[in-house]
């Protein structure tokens, strides 16, 4: 039956075929064939089929005489589709044919295809969600794309108006014009029918040449917008709220062990700031720039009875003149243009119950000195546009670093107010007086940074010693602090080293006749004076009075000198 002509015809076919006789031998696969399966004629002639494809069906083909048609099956890494077909002659079914093609590819395209169909699918779903209406219209005009929603509230259907003039199918569109000038138009009040609609048409682009349009309607009711504008408006203002309160619960960072004492006068003013802290006056904390007068603000209304209010700051020196009135006072709905709706408390009003800590009183301009005073007196406080006050209850810890006396001279800070304020005062003293405390201070800063930085440096090197001592530290210690966060960053571990310092600190030191001399004037003029006054306390051998006369000063003169250069007085 195979005869050789019969065989090369069945070479020159372009799909693979394979034939078996009755008891599955293999008697010819043509060249496709082999190709497909991967093997050579001689390897698999005469062999039984189940050697090249095991668990053939095609023995059923043989026993049934049926044929068994587009069957996919795997063969390695392809896909075959088979059809299987009885090999009968003379009415006697004497094998059986099987023709095959490779799918693979065409499977893994089917497979694509039926992604996208899916992608598409849920890109066609999340269009329909976020836009209560989506159109898109080709360069002619012509609509491509429409979504059920705005077909809904057009009255059409998705049929109907896709491959129609858009024009046709919405009244008084805009598409043309868009696509006409390139220009998109967002949030456009538009009528349609008897419904105002908000509309945005944006022109569609490829390759900087616009290809069509499209259109989003965001809100097919402008009462649904009203509504969503009113939730909008308590979402915020439960949001404002919500913020206050975790200002209330995270609002102070130190307590009185975040505050680190050495020196004595630190130490004193620790003591007396303790012992204030439980009465209900106002405070006034005196420092220079950064010596931690909020630090200790802080740390008064820890201990307070009211540790569970509200600590609020202002900034006197920072907040806009005229905005400190709606700061500090608040206001009432539409007291002036762009007031908030449902009015503003102010700072005062929110530390109801707690502490108000009025930093850099000593900046606070004189008509609002007015009103704090009225609001320390009277216990309450009248929004800006109120009609009525409201009555609070706090208690004030003003600070600065300015010599408010000064400032009442010259008629600048109210003197009523400076009394009320100045029930207690508190002094911190600034660092370069805590002279012999400085390197401990430094070292207890050094702690606290490694552990914050996650570095291990272990101290200082004698140079960098000499570097502090000699420095007056006008920056005090947060001064300090940023220079001690800066070097041990760039050291990570160790002792820090003065070419870890900021250039400002390394280039101070000069040597004048062999000895070493920082530029540091007041510094220099500090440590002059302390070798001075223990050079004549040496000669009047301990003699505060004699010592005094030998210096030509006051015996007061002497003790404060000494106290202020961290001298021993007793
Ligand atoms: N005795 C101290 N122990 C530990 N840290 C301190 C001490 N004094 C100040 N600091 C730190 O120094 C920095 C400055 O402190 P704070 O802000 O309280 O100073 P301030 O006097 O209020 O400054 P300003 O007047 O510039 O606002 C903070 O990082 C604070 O933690």
């Amino acid at each position: 039956m195979l005869t050789p002509q019969f065989l090369r015809f069945l070479d020159s076919l372009q799909i693979g075929m394979m034939i078996i006789d009755r008891e599955g031998m293999i008697l010819h696969v043509n060249q496709v064939g082999c190709q497909l399966l991967g093997l050579r004629l001689s390897e698999v002639r005469q062999h039984h089929v189940s050697r090249i494809t095991p668990g053939a069906d095609i023995m059923q083909v043989v026993r049934d005489g049926k044929a068994s048609l587009r069957v996919e099956i795997r063969f390695g890494d392809k896909t075959l589709l088979v059809d299987r077909i009885p090999y009968v002659e003379e009415g006697e079914i004497i094998g059986a044919i099987s023709v095959f093609q490779d799918i693979t590819s065409y499977e893994a395209a089917t497979r694509k295809i039926s992604e996208q169909e899916r992608e598409l699918h849920q890109f066609r779903e999340l269009v329909e969600q976020l836009y209560d209406g989506i159109v898109m219209c080709d360069r002619n005009g012509i609509v491509t794309m429409i979504n059920q929603a705005y077909c809904d509230f057009l009255e059409t259907t998705m049929e109907e108006a896709i491959g129609k003039p858009i024009t046709e199918v919405i009244e008084n569109t805009r598409m043309p014009q868009v696509m006409e000038t390139g220009k998109a138009e967002l949030g456009h009040l538009m009528r349609v029918g008897n419904r105002d609609i908000i509309v945005s048409r944006m022109p569609m682009r490829e390759d900087d040449k616009i290809i069509g349009a499209m259109g989003k309607v965001i809100f097919n009711d402008l009462r649904e917008l009203r509504s969503m504008v009113d939730r909008y408006n308590i979402m915020e203002r439960k949001l404002d709220y919500y913020r206050q309160e975790l200002k209330r619960v995270v609002g102070t960072r130190y307590s009185f062990d975040s505050i680190f004492a050495d020196h004595h006068l630190l130490k004193e003013t620790i003591h007396l700031a303790k012992k204030v802290a439980s009465s209900r006056s106002s405070i006034l904390i005196l420092g220079e720039s950064g010596t931690g007068k909020e630090l200790f603000a802080q740390a008064i209304h820890g201990v307070s009875a009211r540790a569970e209010g509200p600590f609020v700051r202002v900034n006197c020196a920072a907040i806009p003149k005229d905005l400190m009135e709606a700061e500090l006072f608040g206001y009432e709905e539409g007291a002036f243009t762009g007031a908030r709706k449902g009015g503003k408390p102010g700072k005062v009003e929110l530390a109801h119950g707690g502490t108000l800590f009025l930093d850099e009183i000593g900046d606070m301009p004189l008509d609002m000195q007015v009103k704090l005073l009225r609001v320390l007196q009277e216990k309450e406080v009248e929004r800006i546009g109120a009609t009525r006050p409201t009555q609070v209850d706090l208690r004030v810890i003003a600070a600065t670093h300015r010599p408010l006396e000064k400032l009442m001279e010259e008629g600048r800070f109210r003197e009523d107010l400076y009394y009320r304020l100045n029930v207690f005062t508190i002094s911190i003293p600034p660092l370069r007086v805590q002279t012999g405390s400085i390197i401990a201070m430094a070292q207890h800063l050094i702690q606290k940074l490694n552990r914050e930085l996650y570095t291990s440096v272990t101290g200082l090197s004698p140079r960098v010693e000499d570097v502090f001592l000699s420095h007056s530290w006008p920056g005090n210690v947060r001064e300090l602090h940023n220079v001690l966060e800066r070097a041990i960053q760039l050291a990570d571990h160790g002792l820090l080293e003065t070419e870890h310092l900021p250039a400002y600190l390394q280039e101070r030191k000069v040597v004048v006749n062999g000895e070493s001399l920082t530029l540091d004037l007041e510094a220099e003029l500090a440590k002059t004076e302390k070798k001075v006054l223990a050079m004549a306390l040496e000669k009047a051998e301990g003699n505060k009075v004699k010592a005094a006369s030998l210096l030509g000063i006051h015996r007061a003169s002497l003790y404060r000198k000494l106290e202020k250069l961290g001298m021993d007085v007793t």
